[in-house]
């Protein structure tokens, strides 16, 4: 069940770079971008693969693979996850490094992108097996890592544990302390406050911005989130704290209705105590696709991938999007919303806050000086609103969707560092 969820979001990911790499050959073109910077932009600057034994729990010794993309570091060391999964490949980490470089320049925090991770199969690995392969592999690349080169972080069945690992593995070889090596640690072992809401919350800092451009107040709309796991519950929560109502909400197994609006909080402790939102007192059932159509003014998924497509998107009746799931809007069916004038709120931005706070864990963790939740919260805030004032006025100013905008800002910062430094 649970590996069956990694796939999904592991091929996410794969839809959501196809959909970024076909925007940006139009943007090349857009942008008369000549050959050298296309050539530039086009390759990762380093890009390896290293195989290395562990000893499993039967005693035999097994060989693994593992890769590590640094992508672009023109405007900072690169930054990245790692990944445990049994079908990655290195060209498509290369695809997931170049999206966190244009992620990192679109927020305007000073790293470039990286990817990494092992192809291992983590379903059928022990404890101590998936702590020795993981020590192993950061053995492998820990010369071309560190706090100034390279620094990884969780992703796809990879946690604050593993990051733990690669933390202590990290400095046995160094023989001193390194915290800033890796973010997504645990609070106790030099995390930051707000990381596990981050992405969320990022999310909900752009959408306020966007209302109040659009000059509608938070009492006209009721918001509809499709998906109540990490990011779409928290995303639902603190919507609801700050005095939004949220009229639906779904999971895997269906979604609930309250036009007055639902009590998070409770719907909370309902999923935590029946494994899923449906049933919840006061409500109606309703499908994944009804969730969608709804007319609820603000539409937030955050689920899968290619939810509303060209089948579904005339039912579509929000009058803003915002994508915190990865590519949960086909290109074809964006284009549509588009044009019926959906303030589209792109994935690149919506969901940056995750890698915004681990940026300031870094930070804590060179000045070893920790910030109280609320700096976090205001510095988030702050860049978050930054990032969407650039792109929205990108948008207006040349009538373009904010993904467009949201590429070609961040690859014309990306091009400029590369000016600076000569290599144009
Ligand atoms: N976790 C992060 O920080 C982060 C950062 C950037 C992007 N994302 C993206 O956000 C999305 C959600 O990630 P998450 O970390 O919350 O995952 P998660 O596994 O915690 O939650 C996924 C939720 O989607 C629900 N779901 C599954 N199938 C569904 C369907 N058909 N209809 C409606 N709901 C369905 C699940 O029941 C669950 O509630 C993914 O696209 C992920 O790539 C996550």
């Amino acid at each position: 069940m649970i590996h069956n969820k990694i796939e999904r979001i592991h091929s996410d990911s794969a839809i959501t770079c196809k959909l970024c790499m076909q925007e940006m050959e139009t943007l090349y073109e857009h942008l008369a971008m000549s050959r050298e910077e296309i050539d530039l932009l086009d390759v990762p600057k380093r890009s390896f693969t290293v195989h290395f034994p562990v000893r499993m729990d039967s005693g035999k010794v097994k060989m693994f693979i593992g890769h590590r993309v640094q992508y672009n570091d023109a405007r900072g060391p690169t930054k990245g996850g790692i990944r445990y999964h049994p079908e990655l490949t290195v060209e498509y980490l290369q695809d997931l490094a170049f999206l966190m470089s244009i992620k990192c320049a679109l927020v305007d925090i000073p790293f470039g992108g990286a990817k990494g991770g092992i192809v291992a199969n983590t379903k059928e690995l022990s404890r101590g097996e998936l702590e020795r392969v993981t020590r192993a592999y950061i053995r492998e690349i820990a010369d071309y890592i560190g706090p100034f080169k390279d620094i990884p972080a969780p992703d796809v069945y990879t946690d604050g544990q593993i990051m733990i690992w690669i933390l202590d593995e990290f400095e046995k070889i160094r023989r001193e302390h390194t915290p800033s090596i890796v973010t997504g640690k645990p609070v106790e072992l030099g995390g930051s406050h707000v990381r596990k809401y981050s992405t969320s919350l990022g999310g909900v800092f752009i959408l306020e911005e966007a209302l109040k451009k659009l000059e509608i107040d938070k009492s006209e709309l009721c918001v509809a989130v499709q998906g109540f796991g990490k990011v779409g519950s928290n995303a639902a929560r603190i919507l609801y704290e700050k005095g939004f109502t949220i009229c639906a909400v779904s999971d895997s197994a269906g979604g609930i209705f309250n036009e007055d609006g639902l009590n998070i909080t409770e719907v909370i402790d309902h999923k935590t105590r029946t494994g899923s939102v449906i049933d919840f007192p006061e409500s109606q059932n309703i499908t994944n696709e009804q969730i969608l159509a709804l007319d609820c003014g603000i539409l937030i998924p955050a689920a899968l991938s290619n939810q509303i497509k060209r089948e579904n998107v005339n039912d579509v009746r929000a009058k803003v999007i915002l994508e915190l799931a990865n590519a949960p809007i086909t290109m074809e069916a964006s284009r549509m919303l588009i044009d019926r004038d959906v303030l589209l709120i792109p994935d690149i931005l919506a969901n940056a806050g995750g890698v915004v706070v681990s940026y300031f864990e870094w930070i804590q963790n060179l000045s070893q000086d920790y910030w109280e939740e609320e700096k976090v919260l205001e510095r988030l805030r702050e860049k978050m609103k930054t990032a969407f004032e650039k792109v929205y006025t990108i948008c207006l100013e040349q009538n373009c969707s904010m993904r467009r905008a949201a590429l070609q800002f961040s690859v014309e910062r990306i091009l400029y560092a590369e000016r600076l430094r000569g290599n144009l």
